[in-house]
């Protein structure tokens, strides 16, 4: 058993019409408010407009901050917080998927710190990415989800894109906690079907990673974990077919905000190495994150965990995707396929090729994996030490 110190200090509120109380929430820890979104999905579903005149009519004046792009990178974080140290905001509030929240907790960091985003990176050299655990000063942040996917509106991490170095990793620290979740399941009710599926591919990715390759004794983590796999797999067809369907998006808003949390998480003693695998893609291709998680993540179990952890492969099917066969290696293999039948189902059927990587890239791609995810040791932390050659064969696999 693995010790475990657990903090959740995010104030969440859940529930359809949530949004109407953000600016009541922003009066309590601002004035002045940076307000971080996107270009235009978040302005065409009407929520932009309505979130602004709710600051309004609580003497909270927003200060607009709409160009952050998916896979959200330094560049425009250093913008931003440039923009709130010019208007003297006391607050950040994000409006968006996970990239609009990781780029804006940022901003909040570093509007204060007056360092650039590339500063806590893990590939700078002259850094602070050594001392992350330890930063504590940020901005107090508001986070608004749109979409069910990363968790990033209650987590303490960030993941960007340093475009100049093509290094996307993510930072967790103290500082990036929000103080409060607005989580209105109404929100996502315009995501569009695409992006519906390839963020319960994340969730769903975020749950499995380390329940996979979990320490002993998290039989309390593993019960809430498959628990929340299950619903994702029945409730992310239903969202796909009914984009306003109530109970799947409130069930996938809720399940996404838990698998990046410590009632999953804590005491796994376990890393994200199918992450460290996605990052490149992304962060060289612009591949959207979850996509890039599910294309991999059939051959990751294929070529390391049917080998190194049957046993924990097997029982994700038995609790999870109904594969009821006794032998474990033959239960693992059968909840792979009972996996690529959930993908097809949610239309998740790319192949890397299909994204203009050509194949000479491969090698390159694999080089980052290592040398970003692997933090200096040569290979990828999982269920065994992941080489650059087991990199190539799964990059190889789903090419
Ligand atoms: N902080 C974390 O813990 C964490 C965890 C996993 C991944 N991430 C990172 O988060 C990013 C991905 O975030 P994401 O998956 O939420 O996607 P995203 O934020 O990139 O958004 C995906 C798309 O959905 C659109 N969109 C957002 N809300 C919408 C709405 N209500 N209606 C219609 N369209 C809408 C966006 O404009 C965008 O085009 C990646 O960079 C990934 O690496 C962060």
């Amino acid at each position: 058993m693995i010790p475990y110190e657990v903090s959740f200090p995010t104030h969440v509120l859940f529930g359809c019409g949530e949004l109407t109380k953000i600016g009541s929430e922003a009066a309590k820890l601002g004035h002045k408010a940076l307000l971080v979104t996107g270009g235009k999905a978040v302005r065409a579903a009407g929520i932009l407009q309505r979130a602004i005149q709710y600051l309004t009519e609580s003497n909270v004046t927003p200060i607009l901050y709409d160009r952050i792009e998916p896979n959200p990178r330094t560049s425009s974080v250093d913008a931003g917080a440039a923009l709130a140290r010019e208007h003297a905001c006391d607050l950040v509030i994000a409006i968006g998927g996970g990239s609009v929240m990781d780029a804006a907790k940022m901003i909040a960091l570093t509007a204060k710190s007056q360092r650039p985003a590339y500063d806590y990176m893990r590939g700078n050299p002259d850094g602070l990415f050594a001392q992350l655990a330890t930063i504590t000063d940020a901005l107090p942040i508001i986070t608004v989800p749109t979409v069910a996917a990363t968790g990033s509106e209650a987590n303490e991490k960030s993941v960007l894109t340093h475009w100049d170095t093509h290094e996307k990793s993510s930072m967790s620290m103290p500082a990036l906690f929000p103080r409060t979740a607005l989580l209105d399941p109404t929100l996502t009710y315009s995501v569009p079907s695409r992006v519906t599926a390839e963020s319960s591919a994340d969730i769903f990715s975020h749950l499995f990673e380390a329940y996979l390759i979990s320490a002993p004794s998290t039989h309390v983590q593993d019960g809430i974990t498959e628990s929340l796999i299950r619903q994702v797999v029945h409730f992310a067809p239903i969202a796909v077919a009914e984009p306003r369907h109530e109970e799947a998006r409130s069930t996938l808003l809720w399940a996404s905000t838990l698998a990046i949390s410590p009632f999953t998480l804590a005491g796994r003693g376990a890393g994200y190495p199918l992450h460290q695998l996605e990052h490149p893609l992304s962060g060289h291709y612009d591949i959207s994150h979850g996509r890039g998680l599910s294309i991999l993540a059939l051959p990751y179990f294929r070529q390391i965990i049917a080998h190194d952890r049957p046993d924990r492969l097997a029982r994700m099917g038995r609790q999870c995707f109904g594969v009821t066969h006794p032998d474990d290696q033959q239960a693992a293999f059968d909840t792979i396929d009972a996996v690529a039948a959930w993908f097809a189902r949610l239309g998740i059927t790319e192949r890397l090729a299909d994204f203009g990587i050509p194949h000479a890239a491969l090698e390159t791609l694999a080089e980052d994996a290592i040398r970003i995810g692997g933090r200096g040791s040569g290979s990828i932390a999982g269920s065994r030490p992941i080489s650059l050659r087991d990199v190539l064969a799964i990059y190889e696999a789903c090419y």
